[in-house]
């Protein structure tokens, strides 16, 4: 995955955060009345998804369901107000 795909992905969720267009399903997950759990519990349940994928040996579903949790937790970086590089750098120091 390149660190570009990274980047523009979490712009448009900032993009999202900022303007709430109507039908976005990122502006629905900051605006949702569960507050910060609704992004929590989509991890838990796409963490379970990718394990399960996992246990079939399933590399299209283990592809799918990792995106689907880096999104998300895309998502919870910027509700918590970091940046993309909160993450990259962290990565950075372990190498
Ligand atoms: N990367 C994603 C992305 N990944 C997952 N999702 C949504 O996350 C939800 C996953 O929840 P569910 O697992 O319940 O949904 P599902 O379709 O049943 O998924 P599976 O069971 O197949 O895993 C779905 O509604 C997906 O549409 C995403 N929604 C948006 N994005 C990105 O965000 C951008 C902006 O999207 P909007 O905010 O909708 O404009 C898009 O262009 C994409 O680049």
């Amino acid at each position: 995955m390149s660190d570009d795909v990274l980047r523009e992905l979490f712009d448009v969720i900032e993009s999202r955060r900022e303007t709430l267009p109507e039908g976005s399903y990122t502006a629905s997950l900051f605006t949702h009345e569960k507050g910060e759990n609704a992004v929590l519990e989509k991890l838990g349940e796409e963490t379970t998804e990718l394990v399960l994928a996992a246990k079939d040996d399933d590399r299209e579903e283990i592809a799918h369901e990792s995106a689907d949790i880096v999104y998300h937790l895309l998502v919870l970086l910027s509700m918590k107000g970091m940046e993309l590089d909160d993450l990259l750098a962290e990565l950075e120091s372990r190498r």
